[in-house]
């Protein structure tokens, strides 16, 4: 196991504001995500999970604190770095939503590196690459929507690879699978840090989930505790 972080983060807040209600859901967070080591963060309903997610994953912009990845601060670059940094570095699997239900699979997975502006061949073998490693190879052509949880899950993480991202993070990624589906998610996600070395972020009120992680986390209150 390497021990360099491709994922920094410290100081970080977040504060919700509806209305008159103001919910603190990050105070002062931290955490590091070391290459290579699959990390599973565990915690109470409402204790900044998905926050701490949306934060590391770069879609929501914290008040205060930062995150760096590959030694580059991500939180203060102007909005479309930010977003290029996030295609080509970051890896997101966030409960079924990343998904075009009209595009067939392999345009979901072919998108993001279209939207990246990679080469057409790269792009085709990438795509074929993937689909064969997730057991999708004779599901290319067929729309999303017409697709099992299961399956759906796998392409959503296929998604989440195609750039060959540094992080991968993954919030309840087998919460609406059975036992043996979600096993064979979890398999896939073992072969995604010994393989390509990518530092992996789970989120999970599973425990089966947290044993098979590396190193495990759990936040209350808006802050990592060990
Ligand atoms: N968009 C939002 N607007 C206002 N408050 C929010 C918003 N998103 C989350 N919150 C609040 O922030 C706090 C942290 O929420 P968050 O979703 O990060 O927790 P969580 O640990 O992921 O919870 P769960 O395990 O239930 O998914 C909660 O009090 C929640 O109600």
């Amino acid at each position: 196991m390497s021990t360099a972080a491709a994922v920094e983060a410290d100081g970080l807040y977040v504060i919700y504001r509806e209305r008159d209600l103001e919910t603190v859901a990050l105070r002062g967070a931290e955490i590091a995500l070391p290459e290579g080591t699959w990390t599973s963060l565990m915690g109470p309903s409402g204790s900044g999970k998905s926050t701490l997610v949306h934060v590391l994953g770069g879609l929501l912009e914290p008040s205060g604190g930062r995150v760096v990845i590959d030694g580059e601060d991500i939180t203060r670059l102007p909005p479309a770095e930010r977003a290029q940094r996030r295609r080509r570095r970051i890896g997101m699997v966030l409960q079924r939503d990343n998904l075009h239900p009209l595009l067939d699979v392999g345009d979901n997975i072919a998108l993001p590196l279209r939207l990246d502006g990679r080469p057409a061949p790269h792009i085709r073998s990438r795509v074929r690459e993937l689909l064969d490693s997730l057991g999708l190879s004779d599901r290319a052509r067929q729309p999303v929507g017409q697709l099992s949880g299961g399956e759906a899950q796998r392409v959503a993480i296929a998604v989440a690879l195609a750039a060959r991202p540094t992080v991968l993070l993954a919030d309840e990624i087998t919460g609406e699978l059975d036992a043996r589906t979600a096993t064979g998610v979890l398999d896939i996600l073992a072969r995604v840090r010994d393989d390509e070395g990518a530092a992996i972020l789970t989120v999970t009120h599973n425990p089966s989930v947290t044993e098979r992680a590396d190193l495990r986390l759990r936040m209350r209150d808006g802050i990592v505790i060990e």
